[in-house]
């Protein structure tokens, strides 16, 4: 468990104080479609599989379906706790332990009560089988779902179902960008480990600001674009730990938190709180942590009114 200092005056701040300019150089000399050029990956998708997902019409679509693939494609496994999703059931009380204390803090709400969220619109976006949605409807969250593939939507309204404290998720196959189009908000918006896998992650963030109501929460977790995070997230949780599918994660769509921080700012979240996730070998556990040179969660608020 984090402690208050831990989430107040963390390194992270001085990081990005230090390096901000320097985040400002990279986005003003790439092409506005993303702050880093992101390879495609060569995904074949057979044609005939059911894996299929719907795809937003209107506005920039944040869909990278060679991405999307991938999720598909394993979408029946989301509540195997030792399948291949088992890091994000292992990170997930250490998540949900960012998400009660930032969100208790700007809305007021007692982190102790048994449903703090009582109150509370959250939309969990890319919400894949509901391993965050469903934790947040528990905490009496009214909660919204929505991911853009179909079969993870099938599979989360599923096991929902399965409970009454679960079973009142709205869970929807479509997109941000689409919900902005039919004008919908939240008092919090929250996209863990999806930005890494859009095709473009500025108009993302774009579409969580547009989601998010005057003066709500945007939360995002990643993965750094690091040295460590190429050795650890890709090279030993793919290829020597096996913890996720091979090809699962292109560090190059890995942002940093400087980058992370510009493009929020730039959709007009303000990043407040930034913590890192450490992994302990030994325990096998997660925890909050100021290392946010793997993986990191961050925690922002919306201050400009929407015409
Ligand atoms: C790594 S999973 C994370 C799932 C969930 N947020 C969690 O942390 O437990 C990424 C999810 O984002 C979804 N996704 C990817 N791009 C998306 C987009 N543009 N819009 C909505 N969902 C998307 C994928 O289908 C997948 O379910
Ligand atoms: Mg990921």
């Amino acid at each position: 468990m984090a402690s208050s200092k831990l989430l107040t005056q963390p390194r992270w701040h001085r990081l990005l104080r230090r390096n901000l300019p320097n985040a400002t150089r990279l986005f003003s000399d790439l092409p506005s479609q993303h702050p880093v050029s992101v390879p495609q990956p060569q995904i074949h998708v057979d044609p005939k599989s059911n894996n299929k997902f719907k795809t937003a019409s209107s506005t920039p679509s944040s869909l990278n379906e060679a991405e999307l693939a991938k999720f598909a494609a394993i979408s029946d496994t989301w509540w195997d706790s030792e399948g291949p999703f088992k890091p994000l059931h292992k990170m997930n009380p250490t998540r949900l332990a960012f998400i009660r204390s930032t969100l208790c803090r700007h809305f007021r709400k007692d982190p102790l009560s048994a449903r703090p969220f009582e109150g509370l619109k959250i939309i969990d976006v890319g919400c894949g089988g509901g391993i965050l949605s469903e934790p947040l409807a528990r905490m009496g969250a009214t909660v919204t779902g929505i991911d853009a593939v179909e079969k993870n939507i099938k599979i989360a309204r599923l096991h929902a179902n399965l409970d009454p404290t679960t079973s009142n998720i709205e869970y929807c196959c479509t997109t941000a960008e689409k919900l902005v189009d039919e004008q919908r908000k939240f008092d919090a918006v929250i996209a863990l480990e999806v930005i890494e896998h859009v095709a473009d992650s500025a108009e993302f963030c774009k579409s969580l600001s547009a989601l998010t109501a005057h003066e709500g929460a945007t939360v995002v977790s990643t993965i750094n674009r690091s040295m460590r995070s190429y050795a650890t997230a890709i090279v030993a949780a793919e290829y020597l730990l096996h913890w996720l599918p091979k090809g699962t994660h292109q560090w190059s769509s890995f942002l940093t938190p400087e980058e992370l921080t510009m493009i929020l700012k730039r959709a007009s979240i303000d990043v407040r709180e930034m913590a890192g996730f450490v992994f302990n070998p030994i325990t096998g556990r997660w925890s909050l942590s100021d290392d946010i040179s793997v993986n990191y969660i961050a925690f922002g608020t919306k201050q400009t009114k929407e015409e």
